[in-house]
């Protein structure tokens, strides 16, 4: 068993394979699948996967790899089959799928590290100097064998780190120990001065309690100073050293453990068959359909209780905006520190940590936003994927997975039961459920006889006329003003998806684009400039219009901070925070937002979508929605379902408690069914409705999408390729296969390059990844050389 199969980091078609390559002496039997390498590839050096090792191979000559980068495999077994899967799936090269499971830290340039936590056997001990670490190369120079490294790390005395860089730095506490043996210690406290009390404190709690201690918690039992610790030190009887600590970003909060609450029925009707699954190791994917406010979380907390019992480990997926603060203490309450958090707000080197508690099985709950799918957990018992219709959920780059899919072909593998839970599920997933393809479990009512609260649409349009120009209607600023006399708190949501500040000139009607892009610039008030949002251009405002010179240029939009402003002007007496992307740019700025708004340290919350998700707060009792139907216009045929969905995400944060909650949505399109049955509060006529629509025009989850983006500098170029690509899909598809195009994108240009699209809409097409594939490889020359782009989305869901 001297050939290893290894994947290469060259993201190409030609290299889109396995290669072979022989096991140098050294890397005998410490090379397993998972584990990355470096090995010769022309004249480079690059890094492989290895997938499997053999003892056979068809190549005469074969180079050798010429380093290892893990002791311990950095994706299980199961990991590399699903990457040949998501490959196929997604047409991306295998190398990709294979990076896109792993922690940014493992992917940047690095250094190896080692760092001694525990007794290792003499033969090591030279490879590490006084601080208990030393470079990987040491260890290479030194001449002890990968074998013993190995076997030091997998008992825990050794750990391989990777230090990104010097922002990275470990983080490590001081901790002190004594060689000696009790006798000799006691042989020592008899040298010391009698009335060096805490001298001698300190060497009789070594011998009452021998083992590592840590100085600063020592220091202070026997409340004295680092001085006292010197000539022990001095004198060598105790022995200083560091210890790297994991950092765990959450260990400074305190946070109140829970119990198991009391199920209402429904919801121990809809907990049942997910414990029969998981007892029974029963792949069944579930859809939790429960309104706001219905108590899903503690089904969920259930479940996993349930896991845990059973030795097996959870992922629950919760999309990144909602993963607050308050959604990972539910966790924690519960697990303590078996859950791990993968959040993209913390460093590369605080989601690297996190990872390897998963990895040495430190814990048993990961809690995190799309990645965390890929948590190499190697027993799950449940993957549980919260506010299941959010598209956070599908990545747009590179290998452009559904987390969806990933979670189902890992339930298969696991015989794991897989939960979808929202109170506004995707079109595609509550078909499936009515199809009885998924199972439905329903929670049709709020927890604790809480009501649903009540609506209100204000029709915009009728405002204007009755002379009110405001952005604030006159009912919502009546009750907000309501609310402050009661001390109760309201939620302000601004609708800003789609819908940006931008500059017009009122005499001509001129607006300002960008020179690279077919998109009008927005206004950033901080900083006076226009900025394009897609590919980083700006320019001053200007005083004059730019074509008719008129100086009546104004800024359009309704942005945060224009309406926090009016606020102030109209009801002076509140106290407002805001939250968007400028207010909680700063880490730990969200939670101290969310914290003083919990506290009542503020009468409004005024946000974008980061505030539509997730709140939990006993006396929010109105909440206001601006611009609802700003989505509404967008070309992208899942407007209705996102209008309907984000309305009643927003909604749900009024009146979950004692209080009852109030509704107010502002709007020009009051007519629309996806307001209106917002308002009413119930799922399913919109289902019924929006299916017709999407039956009628031929879109999921009746047909499956394709799309494909081609785009150059050269407009005609860009639109001649995407012609001939389409007369190939037509060749080679089946007559069943509808194909759009080609058309302009809806951003017809984006940084100076001109882009052009065509729709494939099918429903059962074998052939399709497989012809999709050999068109890619076609212009696989002119991408490389002439600058071509094509881009393949086979479930997209921006159509921009
Ligand atoms: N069985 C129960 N008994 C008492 N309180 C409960 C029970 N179940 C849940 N709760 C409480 O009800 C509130 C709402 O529950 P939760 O946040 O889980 O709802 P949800 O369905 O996730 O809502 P949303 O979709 O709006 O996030 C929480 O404060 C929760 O602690
Ligand atoms: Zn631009
Ligand atoms: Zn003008």
């Amino acid at each position: 068993m001297n050939i290893a199969k290894v994947v290469v980091d060259v993201p190409a078609s030609q290299t889109d394979r396995v290669y072979d390559y022989l096991i140098p002496a050294k890397l005998m039997d410490v090379l397993q699948p998972g584990m990355r390498v470096i090995v010769p590839f022309g004249n480079r050096r690059i890094m492989g996967f290895v997938l499997q090792i053999s003892n056979r191979t068809e190549v005469d000559k074969l180079k050798e790899i010429q380093e290892t980068m893990d002791l311990l495999p950095a994706l299980t077994p199961e990991l590399l089959d699903l990457g040949v899967w998501m490959g196929e799936q997604t047409l991306s090269f295998h190398i990709t799928a294979l990076q896109a499971m792993l922690p940014q830290a493992m992917k940047a340039t690095y250094k190896k590290i080692l760092v001694r936590t525990g007794d290792i056997p003499d033969e090591l001990q030279s490879v590490f100097s006084k601080d208990n670490t030393a470079l990987f190369e040491q260890f290479e120079q030194s001449g002890v064998s990968f074998a013993m490294l190995q076997q030091a790390i997998k008992a825990g005395q050794v750990e391989l780190r990777y230090q990104v860089n010097s922002k990275e730095t470990k983080k490590t506490v001081r901790m002190l120990d004594t060689k000696q043996t009790t006798e000799e210690l006691q042989a020592e406290l008899s040298n010391v001065n009698p009335r060096a009390m805490k001298q001698r404190a300190l060497l009789e709690h070594f011998i009452e309690e021998p083992g590592p201690v840590a100085q600063k918690q020592l220091l202070s039992i026997y409340q004295t100073t680092a001085s006292t610790l010197k000539p022990l030190l001095d004198a060598g009887i105790l022995q200083a050293y560091d210890k790297e600590i994991m950092r765990d970003p959450y260990e400074d909060r305190k946070i109140e453990p829970t119990k198991p609450l009391e199920l209402s029925d429904s919801q121990a009707r809809a907990l049942q068959p997910i414990l029969k699954s998981i007892l029974t190791e029963k792949h069944d994917v579930f859809l939790l359909h429960g309104v706001t406010g219905s108590g899903k979380t503690e089904v969920y907390l259930q479940a996993i209780q349930q896991v845990l019992d059973k030795g097996q480990e959870a992922i629950v997926l919760v999309p990144e905006i909602a993963l607050t603060p308050q959604t990972v203490n539910r966790f924690k309450g519960r697990f303590g520190s078996d859950v791990a958090v993968l959040h993209s707000a913390l460093s590369a080197g605080e989601k690297y940590d996190e990872w390897r508690k998963i990895q040495r099985k430190q814990v048993k709950v990961a809690v995190g936003a799309r990645s965390a799918i890929f948590a190499p957990f190697e027993n799950l018992g449940i993957i549980i994927i919260d506010e299941e219709h959010e598209t956070s959920y599908k990545q747009e780059d590179h290998p452009k997975y559904h987390a969806r899919d990933i979670a189902i072909f890992r339930g298969k593998y696991h015989h794991a039961p897989i939960v979808l839970g929202s109170a506004t599920p995707s079109l595609e997933s509550y078909a499936r459920a009515e199809k009885g393809v998924y199972q439905m479990l329903e929670l049709p009512e709020r927890v604790n006889d809480a009501s649903m609260p009540d609506y209100q649409i204000i029709d915009m349009r009728d405002e204007l006329h009755a002379g009110n120009r405001s952005i604030f209607s006159r009912e919502l600023l009546d009750q907000m003003k309501e609310r402050i006399c009661k001390k109760e708190q309201t939620v302000l949501f601004l609708n800003r998806r789609g819908y940006s500040t931008f500059v017009m000139c009122r005499d001509c009607g001129h607006t300002v684009e960008c020179p690279h892009c077919d998109i009008t610039l927005t206004y950033h008030r901080s900083s006076e400039q226009l900025k394009c949002h897609y590919c980083g251009y700006e320019e001053p405002v200007p005083h004059f219009c730019p074509s008719c010179e008129s100086d009546t240029i104004r800024y359009f939009g309704t942005g945060t901070q224009k309406v926090e402003e009016t606020l102030t002007q109209l009801l002076p007496e509140a106290r407002v925070i805001r939250m968007d992307v400028d207010t909680t740019r700063r880490k730990g700025s969200h939670e101290k937002l969310l914290g003083a708004f919990g506290r009542g340290e503020a009468d409004i919350l005024l946000g974008t979508q980061m505030i539509a998700k997730g709140l939990d707060f006993e006396r929010v009792t109105l909440v206001g929605v601006l611009a609802a139907d700003s989505m509404l216009h967008l070309p992208d045929f899942r407007a209705a379902e996102k209008t309907f969905q984000l309305l009643t995400q927003v909604s749900g944060r009024a009146g979950r408690h004692a209080l009852p909650g109030e509704v107010i949505i502002q709007t020009y399109s009051p007519e629309h069914y996806s307001v209106e049955l917002a308002a009413s509060g119930d799922y399913r006529p919109f289902f019924q409705t929006e299916m017709q629509t999407r039956r009628v025009f031929q879109y999921p989850p009746y047909y499956y999408l394709a799309l494909l983006t081609i785009s150059h500098q050269n407009q005609v170029k860009a639109m001649q390729t995407t012609q001939t690509i389409v007369q190939l899909l037509q060749k080679h598809l089946s007559d069943q296969v509808r194909i759009l195009g080609p058309t302009p994108s809806p951003l017809a240009r984006i940084k100076d390059r001109y882009r052009f699209q065509c729709m494939i809409k099918y429903k059962n097409e074998p052939n399709l990844r497989d012809v999709i594939r050999r068109i890619l490889h076609y212009y696989e020359d002119a991408r490389k050389k002439e600058d071509l782009q094509i881009h393949v989305d086979l479930q997209p869901y921006s159509l921009m």
